[in-house]
């Protein structure tokens, strides 16, 4: 190594046995003075290169640390949009930025348009993703804690009683359970028409636990990630138990768990075999400790009941369309932060929204502020929420589906 100080000269002894005793004596003192010297020497080396080492050790662990460091920290994904004579023009998910940001030779020749990469803070591209890190990032929606509370949700107080009881208790409380002697549900089941608060629910809960709320949409797992369903159910358990306490939250359930069609083609077959993982995960499941399984779905109808068995989704809730008093719940919720003129009434106007779910209340409200701002007044005013609904009603053409449950 070139910082490795050089070896003193080993001294050298020539003894005559020839040579007069005291000629000898003399040899053999300097000799020792010698051996001493270099010994010395040796020892001053030594201690020099013990410093260096006790240095580099603590090189090395400051390096460990910022490698973890760099390792946990969290990075946003991009997708590659052009390479340019030495740029690589990144758009990032989420937000759709689009920056161009330079990279090193080597990185550079791997990169193809359409890649997705990780990148940090200042858009440097820190890795290229491969398929099944890609797949993993894309199919799972992972927050640490939502921000939704059970104040946000109107309307559906039975049914967050029922879910506070299977899932938030069995994680904050779990001696509860013990102490009386039974299991706490294994799964819960949100079974209603869209837009209805299930999400919500489910995001509520892992706000309140502090759990991380990991979320995966059924549909994907069969139309994006075709031949990986089963192996994405495996990582969503193996991360949830990673992030524990979690909440694992599958929406649109049914279309991994439907009764099964006639037909046998392939795409079946794969996904027969994403929900049987699915199964064996929930059926593995009492030794996982603090993972909840929430599912939701609005085609109850089309379940394959294999998945309600007890030690399965073992617990349903129905989801329903508000009434004329949840829908004002609800109103109330989404016009909080809107400026309304004293004539806004919304008991009138949750009366006259009859079969809106929350989220179409929800646009109703979006849209009633739209008139407002078109109007140049910054108050909503029951004409703006009439001008709305009217307009909402309209595009509900005849023949389109809003709701198929
Ligand atoms: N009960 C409710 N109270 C307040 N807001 C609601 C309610 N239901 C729905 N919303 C609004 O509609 C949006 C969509 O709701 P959510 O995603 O929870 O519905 P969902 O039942 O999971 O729907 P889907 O079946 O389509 O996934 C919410 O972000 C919220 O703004």
């Amino acid at each position: 190594m070139s910082h490795s100080p050089s070896l003193p000269d080993r001294p050298t002894l020539n003894l005559d046995p020839d040579m007069p005793v005291d000629e000898r004596l003399a040899a053999l003192r300097e000799h020792y003075v010698d051996v001493s010297r270099v010994h010395d020497e040796l020892s001053d080396q030594l201690e020099t290169v013990r410093a260096r080492q006790s240095d580099l050790r603590e090189e090395v662990t400051d390096l460990q640390e910022e490698n973890e460091a760099l390792k946990t920290s969290s990075l946003y994904l991009a997708t590659v949009e052009e390479l340019t004579d030495d740029q690589v023009l990144l758009k990032q998910h989420g937000n759709n930025q689009e920056v161009l940001t330079d990279v090193s030779p080597r990185l550079y020749d791997k990169l193809e348009a359409g890649d997705r990469v990780a990148i940090n803070d200042s858009f440097a591209i820190q890795t290229l993703l491969d398929a099944e890190t890609d797949a993993r990032a894309q199919a799972m929606e992972i927050a640490e804690k939502p921000t939704v509370t059970y104040e946000d949700i109107g309307g559906l107080e039975s049914q967050i009683q029922e879910v506070r009881e299977a899932v938030e208790d069995p994680l904050v409380n779990p001696e509860k359970f013990e102490t009386v002697g039974i299991e706490p549900p294994t799964g819960v089941l949100l079974h209603g028409p869209p837009g209805t608060g299930k999400t919500m629910m489910a995001k509520a809960v892992a706000n309140r636990t502090d759990a991380t709320f990991i979320k995966m949409a059924g549909s994907e797992l069969v139309q994006k990630f075709i031949g990986e369903g089963a192996r994405l159910v495996r990582d969503l358990f193996e991360l949830a138990a990673e992030r524990e306490p979690a909440i694992i939250f599958i929406d649109e359930i049914d279309a991994i768990a439907s009764k099964r069609t006639e037909s046998k083609t392939s795409g079946d077959a794969e996904v027969q075999r994403t929900m049987m993982q699915l199964l064996s995960e929930m059926d593995g499941f009492d030794q996982r400790g603090d993972i909840s399984i929430i599912a939701a779905t609005n085609r109850f109808d089309m379940l394959d009941r294999a998945i309600l068995r007890p030690g399965r989704f073992d617990r349903l809730i129905e989801v329903p369309e508000p009434d004329a008093g949840g829908r004002k719940q609800i109103l109330s919720i989404h016009t909080r932060r809107m400026q309304l003129d004293a004539g806004v009434d919304l008991e009138r106007i949750a009366d006259d929204t009859d079969g809106f779910s929350g989220a179409e209340i929800e646009s109703l409200a979006t849209e009633a502020g739209m008139f407002a701002i078109r109007e140049g007044r910054t108050e909503v005013a029951n004409e703006d929420f009439e001008a709305a609904l009217e307009k909402i009603e309209d595009e509900e053409s005849p023949g389109t589906p809003i709701a198929f449950y």
